[in-house]
C-alpha cells in the first residue's frame, strides 16, 4: 500500500465519518486512535474494503502520509487537543500540515496557529458542522489558517464538503488564525437560538394552548413547507412523530427536561459581552439550558410559587399563523445578532470576513441548514449592510410580523410559559428600533454615584454635576 493521502486521528463519532467520507471521494486515509481496538474494530466493519491505512503507533501514522503530511485532528476539544498536537509535533517535518476539525475555542486555535508557525508547522483551524451524518456525507465547512497551507488541503475539503443546490460547496477559506472557529461558534450559537425558539414555540402549543402531540407534529411538517423550511424544523417534526417502544407514548414526553451542552453557546455568549454586541437570544438560549438543568429546584419552586394565570386559545389556527410569524421574527433577529457579532470580531481581530460566503457555507451540511440562508446572501449581495434587520426584505417581514409576535408574547405572560426567546428577541428589536432609550437616567445615577460623567443631547463635550449640595 503507498502513502496516504490525508490521516484521521481520533477515530470517534465524527473521525470515522469524515475518514470515510474521505475514501468515499477516492482518497487513500491512514486512521489512528489512541485505543487501537477503535481502529481495527472501524477497519473491520464500516471500512471494510475501503482504502484505509490503520496504524496502530503514531509514528508508524506519520510515516504513512505523503508529504507534506496532512493530520486531520477530530478528538475532544480543549487539553486533549493540546496533548495530541504535542505528541504529533515530534513525528512531523517543518511545512507538514495539522488541521484540528473539532469544536476548539477560537483563542486556542490563534494560540497553537503561533506556536506551530514557530516550531515550521502549518496549523488549519477549521470549524466542521453537521454531525455525525454530516460528517459522512458532507458537512459545511469552516477552514482558517495559512493561505499557503490551505491550497494542500482545499481539493480534499472541497470534494467531501456538502454541495447546496447550486452545485457549490459548503466549505470556504474563512481567513487567519481562528477565525474559522470563530465562524464555527458563532453557528452554533445561532444554533442554540434557534433550537430554543423552536422548543418555545412546541412548549407553547403543548403546554399554553393545549395542542395535541400530533397537532403540532402537523404544525411543524406544515411550516416545513413555507419559509421556515429548515433542518432543524424537519428533524423537529420527525422527533414528535417518534414513539418510545417500551411505553407506547412518544419518547419526547418520556425525555427528561433538562438540556446538556458542550461550551460554544456560552463561548458565543461570552464573546457578545467581551466585544460589545448585543446577542441577547443566544444568550437566552444558554441560560434556558441552565434553568433546565436545575430540575429539582424547578419542581420544587413549582409547588411553592404558584401563580393564578389563563389564558385561551380560542382559534387554534389563527393562534399557528401568529407563532409562525413570531417565529420567524426571532429567527431573523436571531441571525441578524450573529452576523453582527461577526462583523465586531472582524474588526476586533482583523480578519476580513465575507459574511455572503459565511451564509453561502451554511445553506448545506451544517444543523443550522435553511433555505433562509438564501435569503441572508442576497441580503448581502445588495451592498452595505448595516444590520440584517435593516435590509430590506427582512425589515418588511419583521413589521409584517409586529402584530402577531405581540400577541404571542401576550400570550406567554398571560400564561406563565418559559420562553425567553420569543420574548427577549422581541424586547431586542424593540431596543434596536428606539431612538431614545432610558440610558439618559442610567448615566445620570452614574454621574450621581460615581462621577462619570455624561454627554448632552444640545451640546458637544463631557459634563459632571453636583447632585447635591453637601
Ligand atoms: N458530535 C458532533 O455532532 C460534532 C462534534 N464536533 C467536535 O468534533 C470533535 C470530536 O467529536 P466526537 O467525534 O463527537 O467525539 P467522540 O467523543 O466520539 O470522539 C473523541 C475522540 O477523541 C479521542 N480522545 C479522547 N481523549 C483522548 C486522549 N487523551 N488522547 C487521544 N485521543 C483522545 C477519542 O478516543 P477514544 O474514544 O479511544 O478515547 C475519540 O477518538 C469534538 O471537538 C467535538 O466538539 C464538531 C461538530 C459536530
Ligand atoms: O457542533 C455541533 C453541531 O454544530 C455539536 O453537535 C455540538 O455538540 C452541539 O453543541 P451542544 O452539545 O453544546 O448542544
Amino acid at each position: 500500500m503507498g502513502k496516504s493521502s490525508i490521516g484521521v486521528y481520533g477515530m470517534g463519532v465524527m473521525g470515522q465519518s469524515l475518514a470515510l467520507n474521505m475514501m468515499n471521494h477516492g482518497y487513500q486515509v491512514s486512521v489512528f486512535n489512541i485505543d487501537y481496538d477503535v481502529t481495527e474494530k472501524f477497519v473491520q466493519t464500516k471500512a471494510l474494503g475501503k482504502s484505509v491505512q490503520p496504524c496502530k503507533e503514531l509514528k508508524e501514522f506519520t510515516d504513512s502520509l505523503e508529504k507534506p503530511r496532512r493530520v486531520f485532528l477530530m478528538v475532544t476539544a480543549g487539553k486533549v487537543t493540546d496533548l495530541v498536537i504535542d505528541q504529533l509535533k515530534e513525528c512531523l517535518e517543518e511545512g507538514d500540515i495539522i488541521i484540528d476539525g473539532g469544536n476548539s475555542y477560537f483563542k486556542d486555535t490563534i494560540r497553537r496557529f503561533k506556536e506551530l508557525r514557530e516550531y515550521g508547522l502549518h496549523f488549519i483551524g477549521t470549524g466542521v458542522s453537521g454531525g455525525e451524518k454530516g460528517a459522512l456525507e458532507g458537512p459545511s465547512m469552516m477552514p482558517s489558517g495559512d493561505p499557503e497551507a490551505y491550497q494542500y488541503v482545499e481539493q480534499i475539503f472541497t470534494d467531501i464538503s456538502a454541495k447546496a443546490k447550486d452545485g457549490a460547496p459548503c466549505c470556504a477559506y474563512i481567513g487567519g488564525d481562528g477565525s474559522g472557529h470563530y465562524v464555527k461558534m458563532v453557528h452554533n450559537g445561532i444554533e442554540y437560538a434557534d433550537i430554543q425558539i423552536i422548543c418555545e414555540a412546541y412548549d407553547l402549543m403543548r403546554n399554553g394552548a393545549g395542542f395535541s402531540i400530533e397537532e403540532i407534529q402537523q404544525v411543524f411538517e406544515q411550516w416545513n413547507q413555507g419559509r421556515l423550511k429548515s433542518y432543524l424544523i424537519e428533524i423537529t417534526s420527525k422527533i414528535l412523530k417518534k414513539k418510545d417502544e417500551e411505553t407506547g407514548k412518544y419518547l419526547v414526553d418520556v425525555i427528561q427536561d433538562k438540556a446538556g451542552q458542550k461550551g460554544t453557546g456560552k463561548w458565543t455568549s461570552m464573546e457578545g459581552l467581551d466585544i460589545g454586541a448585543a446577542i441577547p437570544t443566544i444568550a437566552e438560549s444558554v441560560f434556558s439550558r441552565y434553568i433546565s438543568a436545575q430540575k429539582e429546584e424547578r419542581v420544587r419552586a413549582s409547588l411553592e410559587l404558584t401563580v393564578n394565570l389563563s389564558a385561551e386559545v380560542t382559534d387554534k389556527e389563527e393562534f399557528v399563523r401568529d407563532l409562525e410569524a413570531a417565529v420567524y421574527a426571532a429567527k431573523i433577529c436571531c441571525y441578524a445578532q450573529g452576523f453582527e457579532l461577526l462583523k465586531k470580531a472582524a474588526a476586533e481581530y482583523g480578519w476580513v470576513l465575507d459574511f455572503g460566503q459565511i451564509a453561502m457555507i451554511w445553506r448545506e451540511g451544517c444543523i443550522i441548514r435553511a433555505d433562509f440562508l438564501e435569503d441572508i446572501k442576497a441580503a448581502y449581495d445588495q451592498g452595505e449592510v448595516s444590520n440584517l434587520m435593516l435590509t430590506s426584505k427582512f425589515k418588511k417581514e419583521l413589521l409584517d410580523a409586529q402584530k402577531s409576535w405581540r400577541r404571542i408574547v401576550c400570550h406567554i405572560v398571560n400564561s406563565g410559559i418559559y420562553a425567553p426567546a420569543l420574548t427577549s428577541t422581541l424586547n431586542y428589536f424593540d431596543g434596536y428600533r428606539c431612538e431614545r432609550t432610558s440610558a439618559n437616567l442610567t448615566q445620570a445615577q452614574r454621574d450621581f454615584f460615581g462621577a462619570h460623567t455624561y454627554e448632552r443631547t444640545d451640546r458637544e463635550g463631557i459634563f459632571h454635576t453636583i447632585w447635591e449640595e453637601e
